[in-house]
């Protein structure tokens, strides 16, 4: 695995403007600003809209490792703090991908305190996303299972592509249990009922059968999303910002202080959890079976 603290340290100076990553660029034009590294991150800012775009970029399936969530991280909390930043598109720059969710590895045959690590990283790219005051809006181009579908959840507005993709939380099919901010998310965006059924049956849905329980607010052909997110966008930003972002935040303080009264805990909690013999045989089957697919 890549020394992360290392990617990370490049990451933050080349979001200070302090360094030019070696491999990457930093380019400055009169409406964007492109904070293009090395790493897994790719955010575009549009000085003029306010507009940010954010896109995972880690090939093939963006499946989210120690490294990119704390680049996640680090972006987000960057953009929170640029007082030109209004909005944010969550987005993939993987073909037929949002993301994969989690990096199933870094949960198979790991250590416990690369998992806490791991989880931590998580948790807090998380608080970041859903605590967030900008607009969010996840431009969902691709599949978008597990971790994925909770980064898309945890937007204010989903704009899916139709065709083959699939959302859901499927972690029981991996023989894993949804934790309890996950599931939190998720009663926010479909209601208790069908939350109930989604998580015990690990659904993953298609975009039109997301749309009907709530899960995306909207399915059009992949080349209308990001068209169709900016429109929605125009909407969003005619709302005076102070009053929506009170409005979004005493909607969300419950369950962000749900998981930040109990961070350590629920670090530990999932180290112990993943480690267990059971869980870890469900694991490699799962890798398995994901690599049968292919054969
Ligand atoms: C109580 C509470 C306590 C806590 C309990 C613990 C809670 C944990 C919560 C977990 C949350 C999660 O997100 S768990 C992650 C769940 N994610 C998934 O189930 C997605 C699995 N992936 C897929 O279904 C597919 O890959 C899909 C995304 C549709 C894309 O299909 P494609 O045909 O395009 O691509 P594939 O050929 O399958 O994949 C390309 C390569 O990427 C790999 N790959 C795919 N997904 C991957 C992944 N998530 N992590 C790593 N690697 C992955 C494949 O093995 C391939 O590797 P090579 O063969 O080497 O090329």
């Amino acid at each position: 695995m890549a020394a992360p603290m290392r990617g990370m340290s490049v990451l933050r100076q080349a979001f200070q403007g302090l360094v030019r990553p070696a491999g990457g660029q930093v380019c400055r034009q009169v409406q964007h600003r492109c904070y293009s590294t090395p790493g897994h991150v790719q955010v575009d800012m549009n000085s003029e809209t306010g507009v940010a775009t954010v896109r995972l970029n880690r090939p093939p399936v963006n499946s989210l490792n120690l490294d990119v969530l704390t680049e996640l991280s680090i972006a987000l909390e960057k953009l929170e703090t640029d007082k030109s930043c209004k909005a944010m598109v969550l987005a993939s720059a993987a073909p037929g991908i949002f993301s994969a969710g989690l990096d199933i590895l870094e949960m198979y045959q790991s250590t416990p305190e690369r998992c806490v690590a791991f989880w931590r990283a998580l948790q807090d790219a998380w608080l970041n996303l859903y605590g967030s005051r900008l607009i969010t809006m996840a431009a969902i181009e691709g599949h978008s299972p597990a971790g994925g579908c909770l980064l898309a959840m945890s937007c204010d507005y989903r704009v899916m592509a139709e065709g083959k993709f699939q959302i859901g939380l499927n972690e029981t099919k991996l023989g894993i249990v949804a934790p309890f901010w996950f599931t939190d998310v998720m009663l926010n965006t479909i209601g208790h009922r069908e939350t109930e059924k989604a998580l015990q049956l690990g659904a993953l849905y298609s975009a039109q059968q997301a749309l009907s329980i709530g899960l995306v607010d909207k399915v059009v052909p992949l080349a209308e999303v990001m068209p169709t997110v900016e429109g929605e966008l125009k909407n969003w930003l005619q709302i005076p910002a102070a009053a929506r972002v009170i409005t979004k935040t005493s909607m969300r303080k419950a369950v962000l202080d749900r998981l930040r009264s109990q961070k350590e805990k629920d670090a530990q909690f999932f180290a112990d959890f993943i480690n267990r013999d059971s869980v870890q045989k469900s694991l490699g089957m799962y890798i398995a079976s994901l690599q049968k697919k292919k054969n």
